[in-house]
């Protein structure tokens, strides 16, 4: 059976995840992130179908306790009988699927639960891949019937900032005394924060992490006029402060939809990922331009001086046509 689902032909196995099948779901996603000719045929099927999911992402420093908030708000939504895909992203790690969610033992405890759908996703070793895999998967999961996808990317560090800013609301947990564990990204941090979480709020120091946090907000020149960011205290692993915090990310939502803020944010994304897209197609056709004869000799007339390496880029691009 399991051999059979994985031959598949796309439009199936989309059809089987369309169905509520787990696994072809799983398959849908592998073959996203892996991102060769099928990863473009899934998105062609699933675009169509999406629209209607709102993404939350949730980033922060390895060990902030994002996967113990995952956990409790994936048993808050299902409280609400929502149903919920969660998706952690970690653009430094190698691993994929089993490998990392072994070790969010947390989240397992959801794992055989119908109404929840947990997924790892990896670089696979090229790091522009990521960029281009996330809202594919996002919007994967969109089609086929997951409203609410959790975006949970692990490290604070610019690829990781700029995955977690790509969602519809954005939450950015910080734990007491966080000061030094995100130093070289704070301003990064700041501009993608829709929500600040202040979690561990049970640890010593998280009265000077509000007032230190207040402080930044005040001095920071973004714009803060229609929705500064709330800061939300929690205690993941007893649940202290998730129902506050859920209901702050509803109250965003609210307010990206009606102010016009999430359809000019959806729109600039879709701009980037356009350009992404050609960028890495373009990518590809220079691979494949820059070889043969003429190139050979092209190279060497440039080692030689007899030609610029701007004149010789030039003509190889001719082939680009
Ligand atoms: N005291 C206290 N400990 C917490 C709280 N939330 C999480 N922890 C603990 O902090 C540790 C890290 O939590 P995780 O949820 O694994 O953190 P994470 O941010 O997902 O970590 P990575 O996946 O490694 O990035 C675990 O031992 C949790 O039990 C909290 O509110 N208070």
């Amino acid at each position: 059976m399991l051999m059979a689902r994985q031959r598949l032909p796309v439009p199936e196995l989309f059809q089987a995840a369309l169905d509520g099948d787990r696994s072809s779901l799983a398959r849908l996603l592998s073959l996203i992130e892996r991102g060769d000719d099928e990863a473009r045929e899934i998105g062609r099927l699933a675009y169509p179908r999406s629209g209607a999911g709102y993404t939350v992402g949730l980033t922060g420093a390895p060990g902030a306790g994002k996967s113990t908030l995952t956990s409790s708000i994936i048993g808050h939504l299902r409280s609400l009988e929502l149903e919920i895909a969660v998706l952690a992203i970690d653009p430094s790690s190698p691993f994929t699927g089993g490998a990392i969610l072994g070790d969010r033992v947390r989240m397992q405890d959801h794992a055989t639960d119908p109404g929840v759908f947990i997924r790892s996703m990896a670089t696979r070793g090229h790091l522009g891949g990521l960029s281009l895999a996330t809202p594919e998967a996002v919007r994967a999961l969109d089609a086929i019937g997951r409203h609410w996808i959790l975006v949970e990317t692990v490290g604070v560090g610019q690829v990781e900032v700029e995955v977690a800013g790509k969602a519809d609301t954005t939450v950015v947990v910080v734990n007491p005394g966080w000061g030094d564990s995100v130093q070289a990204n704070k301003a990064g941090l700041m501009e993608i924060a829709d929500v600040f979480v202040i979690n561990k709020a049970d640890r010593k120091g998280a009265d000077e992490t509000r007032r230190d946090l207040m402080q930044m907000l005040d001095l920071s020149d973004l714009d803060h006029d229609t929705w500064r960011p709330p800061i939300v205290s929690t205690v993941g692993t007893t649940g202290e402060g998730i129902v506050e915090l859920w209901d702050t990310v509803l109250e965003h939502r609210a307010h990206v939809e009606s102010s016009g803020v999430l359809a000019e944010r959806r729109t600039f994304r879709l701009r980037e990922e356009l350009r992404e897209i050609i960028a890495q197609r373009l990518g590809r056709r220079a691979r494949e331009i820059c070889t043969g004869d003429r190139w050979d000799e092209l190279t060497e007339e440039v080692v030689a001086r007899s030609t610029d390496p701007w004149t010789a880029a030039d003509e190889m691009l001719v082939g680009l046509a």
